[in-house]
């Protein structure tokens, strides 16, 4: 742990399902490297998760099974670690590669700019050697200029212990948003190609593993469940996902599972099975399947007290000297970073999706009522003289910010995107105002976004559009407490609020037994007015329209369905190129600055 982590509270826990082959699995890391600083129950590091698979490995070792690391990509982008570090991802790629993963693959996030696609050919996939596949991804090689496949496509190895033979694929989902260094092939192309039809007629295995960086309830996990089952009738098969940044489990039939391990290192998803078929070892000749494979899944918290029941281990035995050499590494990259440096004090916690939108203590509402317009009030030139309008995407916002300090820290975890605004001068207000309805509503842009499986909310909310369950509604705010789980009572510790994730096996996948926190829905976009007042009967002719230039195209789109052309040519830079990161910081030293030595708690 870092030495500024919270000590994690001691919980009822759930023990982890060990089995023949088991799997520990981590997705859209972000460059939570250091693990959450101001949050106990997930304040483990990359070093404890070190220290934490080497026990696991250990144990295996010792009983004969086996275990398996995998991790699902978006490592970057999401964490000062990686966005403040020059060039970005310095510390990344040498934290990451300490950890030992088996089956790794790619997230949208290593390929949204050139040079982190680039980051991923350099360092993570020579890093990750024979385990990295890129199923059906492509990059123009720095070196050559040539498309090549990312990594292998992929690969059949036997485990260590129980010589399991598995056949494992790594995939994306359909991404659209990709820089134009790399080439994402969807998947309904890809299982039509000659050494994906090849690879899967193999007889001679005992599993078929498809990880990637796609929801295990999207049409890609589905097509590729359908297409390998019409040629491996009763072969298991495990998915891991991920994307969604949630917790999940699904079902596909009673020999295939798939499981999804959340985000930003909140939670380590452990996935076993029990019952495989598995090829002669020194040990023992072939043996047959079982009349019935078991599954199971549990959603470890990744903090140390879970890491020591676990493992069996206590603060003294748990940390290797491997584990600490990284933890130590993280601490190091995060100094020479100056990540505790305080803007201000945050007066309270502000929510993603914790609250309702609007509500005095959601993010969107800080930004939209304050944030923006104090700053752009200031600054705009107000070209039309009637004001302007300013929208921008709450996906681009990616985390709380809690009470008390605002740190380094705090604004790359909020904001960590590079994108600046731009505006299109002297806009007929009556269309313009159409913009943000048009963003947000179920209409034709939502689905040419649907089209180009590309969304504007945070990727929580867009979960949730399969998993209605996840979201509570505003009118029945705080009604549906722990609705789900079962909160024990009696001598052993109190439960606390945390994830209680309902999947398709129950509602008893967590390994921590906390009380319900409830989560709603957020508008894909937010506006704020700036210069006049929508009430008032003076309303503008023309306004500026300012947006973050990351949602530049479906501004553009927006536009045309209000019968207004424009193109990119008609669009400027705003405050030279100020981000958003850069206004939100400004306006926390001016709003929240402190000469305080600590912040009032
Ligand atoms: O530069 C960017 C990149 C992404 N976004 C928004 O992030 C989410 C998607 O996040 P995932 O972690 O890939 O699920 C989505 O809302 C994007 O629009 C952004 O705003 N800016």
């Amino acid at each position: 742990v870092q030495p500024e982590a919270p000590s994690p509270v001691a919980a009822p826990l759930r023990e982890l399902p060990w089995a023949q082959l088991n799997f520990l699995h981590t997705t859209d890391v972000h460059g939570w490297w250091g693990g959450h600083l101001q949050e106990a129950s997930y304040s483990a590091d990359w070093g404890d998760y070190v220290s934490f698979a080497r026990h696991l490995r250990d144990k295996a070792d010792a009983d004969g099974s086996d275990l398996l690391v995998v991790d699902t990509g978006d490592r970057v982008e999401g964490n000062a670690i990686y966005d403040s570090s020059k060039p970005r991802g310095k510390f990344t790629y040498e934290i990451a590669k300490e950890q030992h993963i088996d089956l790794i693959s790619s997230g949208n996030h290593e390929l949204y700019k050139a040079e982190t696609a680039e980051g991923e050919y350099l360092h993570t996939v020579p890093d990750f050697k024979g385990s990295y596949l890129a199923s059906n991804l492509d990059i123009y090689s720095p070196k050559t200029g040539k498309l090549e496949p990312l990594a292998p496509r992929y690969k059949k190895f036997t485990t260590k212990n129980q010589g399991i033979r598995i056949l494992a694929f790594g995939f994306i989902f359909d991404f659209t948003g990709n820089a134009n260094n790399t080439v994402v092939q969807k998947v309904e192309d890809t299982v039509k190609e000659e050494w994906f039809i090849d690879a899967i007629k193999d007889k001679e295995i005992d599993l078929i593993v498809v990880f990637g960086h796609v929801d295990i309830r999207s049409a890609e996990y589905a097509l590729l469940f359908k297409t390998l089952r019409s040629v491996q009738w009763d072969t298991p098969i495990q998915f891991f996902g991920g994307h969604s940044h949630i917790r999940d489990y699904k079902i596909f039939d009673g020999n295939s599972v798939a499981l999804e391990s959340g985000r930003y290192m909140e939670t380590l998803g452990f996935m076993s099975i029990d019952g495989l078929s598995t090829g002669a070892t020194k040990n023992h000749g072939p043996v047959a399947k079982k009349a019935e494979i078991t599954f199971a899944r549990r959603y470890i918290d990744n903090n140390v007290y879970s890491m020591h029941h676990h493992s069996g281990k206590d603060i003294e035995s748990f940390p290797t000297e491997h584990g600490l050499n990284v933890s130590k590494a993280i601490g190091e990259a995060r100094k020479s970073l100056d990540l505790t440096h305080r803007y201000g004090c945050a007066p309270r916690d502000f929510w993603v999706s914790r609250r309702p939108y609007p509500h005095h203590e959601s993010i969107f509402t800080l930004i939209e009522k304050k944030m923006l317009p104090q700053t752009m009030s200031k600054f705009n030139r107000l070209h039309s003289g009637g004001g302007a309008l300013v929208v921008t995407n709450t996906g681009a916002i990616r985390f709380d910010i809690f009470k008390g300090a605002f740190t380094k820290d705090t604004k790359f975890l909020v904001s960590p995107f590079t994108s600046g605004f731009r505006y299109i001068p002297d806009v007929s207000y009556k269309a313009a105002r159409q913009i943000i309805k048009l963003l947000n509503n179920e209409g034709p842009i939502a689905l040419e976004m649907m089209n180009q499986n590309t969304i504007l909310y945070p990727p929580e909310v867009h979960a949730a559009r399969y998993r209605p369950h996840l979201l509570s509604s505003p009118e029945t705010a705080y009604a549906g407490q722990a609705q789900w789980q079962q909160v024990l009572k009696g001598d052993g510790p109190e439960t606390f609020p945390g994830y209680t994730t309902k999947d398709d096996a129950g509602t008893d996948g967590d390994d921590t037994i906390h009380s319900q926190i409830e989560f709603y829905s957020v508008p894909n976009c937010i506006q704020s007015t700036i210069g006049f007042e929508t009430e008032d009967d003076r309303l503008p002719e023309t306004v500026d329209l300012i947006y973050n230039e990351f949602i530049q195209k479906w501004i553009l789109l927006a536009l045309e369905y209000t019968g207004q052309k424009y193109t990119s040519d008609d669009t400027k830079s705003w405050g030279g190129g100020k981000s958003f990161t850069d206004i939100m910081t400004d306006w926390v030293e001016e709003h929240w600055g402190t000469k305080e030595e600590k912040c009032p708690t």
